[in-house]
């Protein structure tokens, strides 16, 4: 049916608020060789189904209005970057579960729901601090292109592998349902199985010597679930969770092409996925990617690093959220170990001055990476827990919620972050460190993080 005469102007102008941020500078695009091909792949991706459902963005936004309450924390993890080499069962259940062990962990300490959210199923794109890289290759030194994501170039070393190719953006697509698709046939298939869970983190606690100091908190929890079904909880009510999917929004002829109008609503979401994230590089107030998540109506995330100011913060709150919507806004702090405690303080102490309700996590990671004597691009387990804490602490003198963690890590046993019970040591990087961008916490780590921040989360 066409539409009525009193709908088209209103589709025509939520089309050019969609297309607004052509206009405007958008940092971090790949130099696409060839428009022409761009544009095409972009006419195929227009036509591809969703990878979510409007309804389900809702449903994570009303979850996120919890976290900004403090009725629930966040727990968002997965690779610095996804790889389409990468996307496989084994990587994909390694990474699930991981989050699935910390989740339970998490919720103990917190005695609240947590939010479970991948960087899964959609982070194939990076910012670069260069556009390019240069190496001696043959005792020659040789200048290319920035290895930007699988979503634009391959991490090979050559001029073939690092140019931009527009097709790939297909295979992002492509990536991006087959994970996601698993991750919904195992959250909802009985792979999440809350003592399945706990009988993992059990195991992991008395097998793994550094991790002995957590089992007076496992058996807490034991008790705490065997209370629950002598109480009467019904099992069958413990078998699945909600995982929802995110990735930063970075290439924006991609997230244009896969926002559509909600057919319920007529409101413009990016099905991409759940939540899209704005990085610290692309944040600028009159820059193209403030433009366009303004435009859509998923709950958005903006990083926000320490040079960010009070009134940066709060004119993002006006531009992404001037209807003041219950978890439609989450800041993701990223200031590294030494500079939380003196720049969080004023930013969280304004922005809730100003009424806005926004939900506040810490990314541990990205403020603290920093490259090794052996070479490696690394961070140290200690300098992740100490920002957490820093932000424990910022949220605790303001009287504010610490609503989540943002974490980058894999559900394998990499050499990636130094430190931890393990006493991973910047000799070892070189035995297993297999990351297409930032170093990740390994499994063992991630669950170390999870039972730390679930002490400091009890301690509250
Ligand atoms: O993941 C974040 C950024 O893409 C990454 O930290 C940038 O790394 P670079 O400084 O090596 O470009
Ligand atoms: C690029 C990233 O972070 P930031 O924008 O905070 O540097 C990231 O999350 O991988
Ligand atoms: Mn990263």
């Amino acid at each position: 049916m066409p539409p009525s005469r009193a709908e088209a102007p209103a589709g025509a102008r939520a089309d050019a608020r969609l297309d607004a941020w052509r206009d405007l500078p958008a940092a971090q695009q790949p130099e696409w060789p060839d428009r022409a091909r761009l544009d095409a792949a972009m006419a195929t991706l227009a036509t591809l189904p969703p990878l979510v459902f409007a309804g389900e963005c809702d449903q994570l936004k009303e979850r996120l209005g919890a976290v900004a309450r403090g009725e629930a924390f966040l727990l968002q993890g997965g690779d610095c970057a996804e790889t389409f080499a990468g996307a496989t069962a084994d990587a994909i259940r390694g990474k699930v579960k991981t989050v699935l062990q910390m989740a339970v962990v998490l919720t103990y300490g917190a005695s609240v729901p947590v939010v479970k959210l991948g960087r899964m199923a959609g982070q194939f794109a990076k910012p670069r601090s260069s556009g390019s890289e240069t190496r001696v290759v043959d005792g020659e030194s040789v200048t290319l292109p920035a290895y930007r994501g699988d979503a634009v170039n391959d991490l090979a070393f050559t001029p073939e592998a690092r140019t931009p190719d527009p097709e790939r953006l297909l295979r992002v697509y492509n990536a991006s349902a087959g994970t996601l698709n698993l991750i919904r046939a195992f959250t909802q298939g009985g792979f999440a199985d809350l003592r399945q869970v706990h009988e993992w983190n059990r195991g992991f606690v008395r097998d793994s010597g550094a991790m002995a100091r957590y089992e007076d908190m496992a058996r807490d929890i034991e008790r705490a679930l065997a209370f629950m079904a002598a109480c009467g909880a019904d099992p069958r009510e413990f078998r699945t969770v909600d995982f929802y999917a995110s990735h930063e929004a970075l290439i924006l002829d991609y997230e244009r092409a896969l926002t559509r109008t909600d057919s319920r609503t007529g409101l413009p979401y990016d099905v991409s996925a759940h939540l899209v994230w704005l990085g610290e590089r692309t944040r600028q107030l009159d820059g193209a990617h403030v433009a366009f998540a303004a435009g859509i109506r998923n709950p958005i995330g903006v990083k926000v690093g320490p040079t960010t100011t009070p009134d940066d913060a709060l004119a993002l709150i006006e531009r992404l959220d001037p209807d003041r919507e219950p978890g439609r806004l989450t800041f993701i702090t990223r200031m590294g170990a030494g500079r939380i405690r003196e720049a969080l303080p004023e930013l969280v102490a304004k922005v809730t001055a100003s009424g806005a309700q926004v939900a506040w996590v810490c990314d541990p990671m990205h403020g603290n990476t920093y490259e090794s004597a052996s070479g490696y691009k690394t961070r140290r387990f200690e300098d992740v827990v100490d920002e957490v804490r820093g932000f424990f602490e910022v949220h605790r003198a303001l009287g504010t919620w610490p609503g989540g963690l943002h974490v980058e890590l894999t559900g394998d046993d990499v050499t990636e972050c130094t430190g931890g019970g393990g006493g991973l040591a910047d000799a070892d990087l070189g035995t297993r460190y297999e990351t297409a961008c930032d170093p990740r916490l390994n499994h063992q780590q991630s669950l170390e993080l999870a039972f730390l921040v679930a002490e400091m989360l009890a301690e509250r």
